[in-house]
């Protein structure tokens, strides 16, 4: 039978009883809820709708020529074109505590490099104290209570000033051909204020983290007070300012670290002496011995070996070997250049091949010094590298040295017997200390005076492990309050003894506190337990004070272990 075509009015006429019941319904549920008069899409962009107001406000009150209106469409954040040229204006931010000394440094760069010195918090109080401000209040509550002013008020003081260098046609070094160089002190004290102004004003190529105790901020800051004028120089706002420093600034640093963007500078020494490493960084940064780190490449590079090298010496060795059977070019880059990762224990050998071994690795990793340390990232070594029975090895501890003299790139290093080493070459101290790059930090054989030699570490982000001598009875613990500051996170004792207890407890009395240890190890002998096991844990809380009791247990032969984590290992 042939098909018969369907009747066109049947289509119009089951449309308009499809249209009428659609309208029918509408209208009923408008009667029931009016909010759903207004069009969906346009509730749930109201509160958006609303801030362009407010910026529009904000704008308005701190002189900022209006923008061009943006189309309708978001910015997509990954094409937002940034105020400023990376290429030709050099911005470095300067962080660190309050009253770490940043505004101090900042001057004294300037007078050595031609940077232009933008505070953030000096930008606020003018802003603050500028007549008919309308943010002038908001601005001094924020500053009084240590808060965070809303980032959309300081990066625009920040791109408003940067933008009125630029134009004043200035011909210092460093400053024409539409160039410029800018230290940004106090900025970006938050994760938000971080992300908008890389990605809408400019990229920072460096962060400058100076950093010291407290206590010594502390004291800075209170004699700063007594001339200053400055409202938030008293003891209420200081204690305030650190808190947000540590909850909102320190993620930022950490961020930035991440990214490889951080120079840390120990700020304790006299201002002379930290403006010489301040120096020494910025001269780095100008030499190009520092990367400008910029997160975005949009363009096809071709890659030197060196660079390859180092992007192979990045991948696990598998992976590593994989792509070395890619190419013969690439197999000869992996294997010779890309060492990353360096272990160093022959435990089971006999000495005399455990030599032979050790000095094969040596001489190939010394052989080429620039070409080879440079791509070792993480390198541990066992006890029994070194050690012939009861004996050292001294003929190999210099050429230790030597490696961590030139392993300018070491993250990680786990070294075993620090105090004998130390001893017999305090070379290595040395070199440990001035590494650069240095992240991990653990060292077991711990004696007294290691604290005093790791004050010096270059950087206090470096996370220490640190495991006390086997015989830690005569271990001085209250040593470890040089170390108050540094990021300590993991202790262990053997056997502290009385004398543990006598030293704990100086640290809680002087108010030493290690926020940053997560895990706390001991064990003690039965007489110490008897008579001081009950107070030692009391004592111990204070000082540690993010610790949890993990383990408590008095073993066969009566050993007390004790272990105590911060909750979020437990
Ligand atoms: N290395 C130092 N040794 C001793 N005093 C210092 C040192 N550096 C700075 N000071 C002093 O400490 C005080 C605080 O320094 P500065 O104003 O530079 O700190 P800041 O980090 O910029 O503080 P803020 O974040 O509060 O603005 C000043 O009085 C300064 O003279
Ligand atoms: O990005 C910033 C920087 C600063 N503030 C506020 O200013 C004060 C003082 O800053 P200093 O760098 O110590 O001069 C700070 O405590 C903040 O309240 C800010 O809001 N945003």
């Amino acid at each position: 039978m042939p098909n018969k075509a369907p009747n066109p009015l049947y289509f119009l006429g089951l449309s308009l009883a499809s249209f009428g019941a659609f309208y029918w319904l509408a209208k009923r549920r408008e009667a029931t809820y009016p909010a759903s008069k207004q069009p969906r899409q346009n509730r749930l962009t109201a509160w958006h709708r609303c801030m362009p107001a407010i910026f529009d406000k904000i704008a308005s009150a701190l002189h900022i020529r209006k923008k061009q209106k943006r189309s309708a469409k978001p910015r997509m954040s990954a094409f937002t074109t940034p105020a400023f040229d990376n290429s030709k204006v050099t911005v470095i931010f300067v962080l660190g505590g309050p009253g770490a000394g940043k505004g101090t440094q900042c001057a004294n760069l300037v007078q050595d490099f031609d940077f232009c010195h933008l505070s953030a918090g000096d930008l606020l109080r003018a802003e603050q104290n500028r007549e008919g401000s309308q943010y002038g209040e908001m601005i001094r509550t924020f500053i009084r209570e240590g808060q965070i002013v809303p980032m959309e008020v300081t990066i625009k003081l920040l791109e408003n000033a940067m933008r009125a260098a630029l134009t004043e046609g200035r011909a210092d070094e460093g400053w024409t051909d539409s160039r410029g160089r800018f230290l940004i002190d106090g900025f970006p004290r938050k994760m938000d204020q971080a992300m908008k102004f890389d990605e809408e004003v400019c990229q920072s190529s460096l962060v400058m983290f100076f950093t010291t105790t407290e206590e010594e901020m502390l004291k800075r800051l209170m004699e700063r007070g007594k001339t200053s004028g400055r409202e938030d120089d008293n003891e209420e706002s200081i204690k305030k300012r650190f808190r947000v420093y540590k909850e909102q600034t320190m993620p930022v640093i950490e961020y930035y670290n991440n990214a490889h963007k951080v120079a840390t500078i120990d700020a304790t020494a006299t201002i002379e002496e930290v403006h010489e490493k301040a120096k020494s960084v910025v001269t780095q940064l100008f030499k190009g011995e520092i990367t400008r780190n910029f997160s975005s490449i949009s363009c096809s590079v071709t890659l030197s070996l060196d660079v390859l090298g180092l992007i192979l010496s990045r991948l696990d060795t598998k992976s590593a070997l994989t792509f070395s059977r890619t190419s013969k070019l690439f197999h000869t880059v992996a294997t010779r250049q890309a060492v990353s990762s360096l272990t160093l224990d022959f435990a089971r050998d006999s000495y005399k091949f455990k030599q032979k071994r050790l000095k094969a690795v040596f001489d190939y990793l010394l052989a080429d010094i620039p070409g080879r340390l440079h791509y070792v990232h993480h390198l541990k070594i066992v006890r029994s590298c070194f050690w012939d029975g009861p004996f050292l090895d001294t003929g190999l501890v210099p050429v230790l040295a030597n490696i961590l003299e030139n392993a300018q790139n070491l993250q990680t290093l786990y070294l075993e017997a620090m105090q004998p080493l130390a001893q017999r070459a305090p070379a290595i101290v040395n070199a440990i200390v001035g590494l650069p790059r240095l992240e991990k930090l653990k060292l077991t054989e711990v004696d007294s005076p290691t604290p005093k030699l790791l004050r010096g570490l270059h950087t206090t982000s470096v996370r220490l492990e640190l495991e006390v001598y086997q015989n830690s009875t005569h271990f001085r613990f209250a040593e470890l309050a040089l170390l108050q500051g540094h990021n300590i996170t993991d202790l262990t004792f053997s056997g502290p003894g009385p004398w543990g207890f006598y030293h704990a407890k100086l640290l809680q009395e002087q108010h030493i506190r290690f926020p940053s240890v997560r895990r706390f190890r001991a064990c003690f002998v039965k007489g110490d337990v008897d008579t001081q096991g009950s107070r030692i844990i009391h004592i111990l809380k204070p000082v540690f004070p993010n610790l949890e009791i993990f383990e408590s247990q008095i073993e066969a032969g009566g050993v007390w272990r004790l272990h105590m984590c911060s909750t979020c290992c437990t």
